[in-house]
């Protein structure tokens, strides 16, 4: 068999989840139906609820189409083998680190010893790693490294070793009990040691002025410095047939003049850097705290990268985002497997999964802006390759970069560059410098894209709207595993800074519906794109939705159908099914019914926080008003306290938690009014006063926001909410309950 398939795309069968689909917008219409016809229909009360429950129904059908129709691929590297390793294009592999505080350099060494001791031959990969942090000790720390890995690597490929982060390999004992092994296994473990041990100890200061190689950094700061870049090890110089992939350090130039736009600047000197160096085909990129799981993950991209009968199927091959030091049940709701499994799939089967900013195989020409039918190999190029003045304009004026682009763009997947690195750094700090995007296509059709915080998602949509597809690659094991902040804050933190990202594509030209239609993003692609982008604008309808209940119980009115009515049995069989239908989607992806409230819980906690925030900043930055800025989450720390249970919500004095510490407060005075009237027997039974899903509803989010109950009521240091906070959200509900008592 000389041509057996590399790959195959396998739909995924969901009869009976298309039936729950329909259940559940069935009740949302009936619901939906009812308000419009129920003799309440004039008052206030109900327009809020008629127009939040129809949001409700348009988020639902959004959700619908998404997970219509997913796929699953399946690939098969064992039949690439039988290639050589000649018919394998090259690979650069990127890093991106920002802080070696929030992000330590140890973390940042196992993410890239990894990535140098993946299966795939040594002289096809190159690993960059980007420092915006601009830190002798990052740059140290590799350095060290790149010594241990002439160790590491060979040890790896000998011993057909499974996870190749040493921090992982050596947290546990070897089941080999080979003496040999053993004691080679014991001096690697010393060395890897040592390596730590040195890393950890180092100081910025000292490594300055004793170091030589090290002298760079000096004057510099991480906001002011000039291109700081270092070839830590040159595989291509390499005598033994053992070698390991050549390591770069890069730390691009920054100016306070200049705005480097976070990590899409990083991607984008990453991109052009390595296109004067060893302008791979094809480009890994991984953050920092992402190490590679699978040795094979390489070989399994290529599966779908080659794979296809046409390149536009896979533009990018994606790896879902899995995170290693999950807790359990996911307690505060950001491991987002069954979003993966469910919305991740369901894309797949569209135009493809989107961009997740880590663990993505991209081709260059792709990141270029090549659309995909100048490259089939079935019709000669028309338009013929772009001419060198054009490239000058759109990639600037570098020679050696656009030579570069010329042989990407060209096609050939399997040229190999092979220069002396050294002799190219002078270009290769050129094209790092901060003023060398002005004037080009950089950031907006080239490259990563700037303008939104959640860069990756943006970016992914650029090249869905060129035309390309994209492909969902599933390993076992997993591709890479991450690491999930823990703990509230920081939850938080990533979850606004998403959702933030997010409405500012919303907010921009490049917003999925105008993409949709004046380039080539699939208009059912571009439905499932909102599902995610409107997660910001989910929050307002949410907060008003969630202050109906509190408000008629504080004000004895109602804007349910009455328990006696026979419309009450639409809200009750629509909160049945879609809890039970979301609980089934988490047993489906075999996880908990813990795991499932956890999530629908912090569901709610995010919308009345990161998610409200963000979109209010978003909307004072379009009034001109702030500016949006990439918050680096910080990665576990506390977990080493004492007593410190890594499972339980923490606070802190940011503003993040007013909104929802406000609402667990008024749903708390809500229920207590509410039940004082009962007692006192004061219902108004006439002008239609609370009923039991008044009730319910106050009831079910004080059980959303326990975390913020026993914050606000018996939490201790910082499980407990800071007294600003409760100060600010005590003002907001006297305020709420004031305008709710005038309002009637
Ligand atoms: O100015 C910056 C800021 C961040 N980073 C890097 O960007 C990566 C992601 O940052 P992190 O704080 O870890 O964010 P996460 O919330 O974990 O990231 C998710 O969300 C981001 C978009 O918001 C994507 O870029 C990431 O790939 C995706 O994993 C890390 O490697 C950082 O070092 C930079 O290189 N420069
Ligand atoms: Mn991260």
């Amino acid at each position: 068999m000389a041509s057996a398939k590399l790959q195959e795309r396998v739909p995924i069968r969901r009869t009976a989840w298309k039936l729950a689909d329909l259940v559940v917008l069935s009740l949302l219409l009936a619901l939906l139906a009812h308000r419009a016809t129920s003799p309440l229909q004039c008052s206030w009360l109900a327009v809020v609820a008629l127009v939040c429950e129809a949001w409700f129904m348009l988020l639902w059908l959004l959700n619908m189409n998404c997970k219509w129709n997913p796929v699953r691929f399946q690939t098969h590297p064992d039949r690439l083998s039988q290639r050589g390793g000649d018919e394998l294009p090259a690979v650069d592999v990127f890093v991106t680190t920002a802080d070696p505080e929030l992000e330590p350099p140890v973390v940042t060494v196992n993410t890239v010893l990894s990535l140098l001791a993946l299966d795939y031959p040594a002289g096809k990969l190159a690993c960059y790693v980007s420092d915006d942090g601009c830190s002798p000790l990052t740059c140290y720390a590799l350095r060290e490294a790149a010594a241990f890995a002439r160790l590491w690597v060979p040890f790896c490929r000998r011993h057909g070793v499974d996870v190749r982060a040493p921090f992982v390999y050596f947290s546990s004992h070897p089941c080999k009990a080979d003496r040999d092994f053993f004691r080679e296994w014991t001096f690697i473990k010393n060395e890897y040691d040592e390596l730590v041990d040195r890393i950890e100890k180092a100081e910025e200061s000292s490594l300055v002025q004793s170091d030589n190689e090290l002298a760079d950094f000096l004057g510099g700061n991480r906001r002011n410095h000039r291109t700081i870049i270092k070839i830590l090890w040159d595989n291509s110089k390499s005598k033994t047939v053992e070698g390991f992939p050549s390591l770069i350090y890069v730390s691009r130039e920054k100016r306070p003049k200049f705005h480097h736009h976070f990590k899409a600047g990083a991607m984008n000197v990453l991109t052009r850097v390595s296109a004067v160096l060893t302008n791979a085909p094809i480009m890994l990129n991984v953050d920092r705290d992402m190490f590679a799981n699978n040795p094979q993950v390489i070989l399994h991209a290529m599966c779908l990268l080659l794979g296809f009968d046409d390149e536009v199927h896979s533009g990018f091959v994606q790896a879902p985002q899995i995170f290693y030091n999950a807790l359990p049940d996911d307690p505060f709701g950001n491991q987002t497997e069954v979003m993966y499994k469910k919305l991740g799939y369901g894309f797949a089967g569209l135009q493809g999964i989107y961009y997740n900013g880590t663990g993505c195989f991209h081709r260059r020409k792709v990141i270029y802006g090549v659309p995909p039918d100048c490259t089939t190999l079935v019709k000669p190029r028309t338009k013929g390759s772009p001419s060198w003045e054009e490239l000058q304009v759109k990639l600037g004026s570098q020679k050696e970069l656009i030579e570069s682009a010329r042989s990407i763009i060209s096609g050939d997947m399997l040229a190999v560059s092979i220069v002396d690195l050294s002799s190219r750094i002078e270009a290769a700090n050129e094209v790092a410098a901060c003023s060398y995007e002005a004037r080009t296509c950089w950031g907006q059709e080239i490259g990563w894209v700037y303008g939104s915080t959640t860069e990756d998602i943006l970016t992914g949509q650029r090249i869905h709207a060129a035309g390309w597809k994209s492909a969902l690659m599933n390993t076992n094991p997993s591709a890479f595993l991450g690491s999930a902040p823990t703990g509230g804050p920081a939850s938080l933190t990533q979850y606004k800074r998403w959702a933030t990202g997010l409405f500012e594509i919303l907010m921009s030209r490049n917003n999925p519906i105008l993409v949709s239609i004046c380039k080539r993003l699939q208009f059912r692609q571009c439905l499932a794109y909102l599902v995610i982008d409107v997660w910001p604008l989910r929050a307002p309808f949410e907060l008003c939705y969630s202050l109906l209940g509190p408000y008629c119980l504080v004000t004895n009115s109602s804007f349910l159908p009455k328990a006696s009515e026979p419309g009450f049995s639409i809200p009750l069989a629509l909160f049945l099914t879609y809890n039970i239908y979301n609980l089934m989607e988490y047993m489906d992806c075999r996880l908990s019914a813990r795991a499932w409230w956890n999530n629908q819980r912090m569901q709610r906690i995010i919308s009345s926080s990161a998610w409200l925030l963000a979109f209010l900043t978003v909307l004072l930055k379009t009034l001109g008003l702030s500016e949006t800025v990439f918050e680096v989450t910080r990665k576990d720390k506390s977990s080493a306290e004492e007593g410190h249970d890594p499972g339980r919500f923490t606070f802190d004095s940011s503003p993040v938690f007013i909104p929802a510490a406000a609402l667990a407060m008024l749903n708390m005075v809500a229920i207590a009014v509410g039940a004082w009237r009962v007692v006192a027997g004061a219902v108004e039974d006439k002008r239609g006063g609370p009923g039991v899903g008044e009730f319910v509803c106050c009831c079910w989010l004080v059980l959303c926001f326990w975390p913020f109950v026993t914050g606000l009521v018996v939490g201790k240091g910082s499980y407990g909410i800071p007294w600003s906070v409760k100060l600010k959200a005590a003002l907001l509900v006297a305020a709420f309950v004031h305008l709710f008592c005038r309002g009637t």
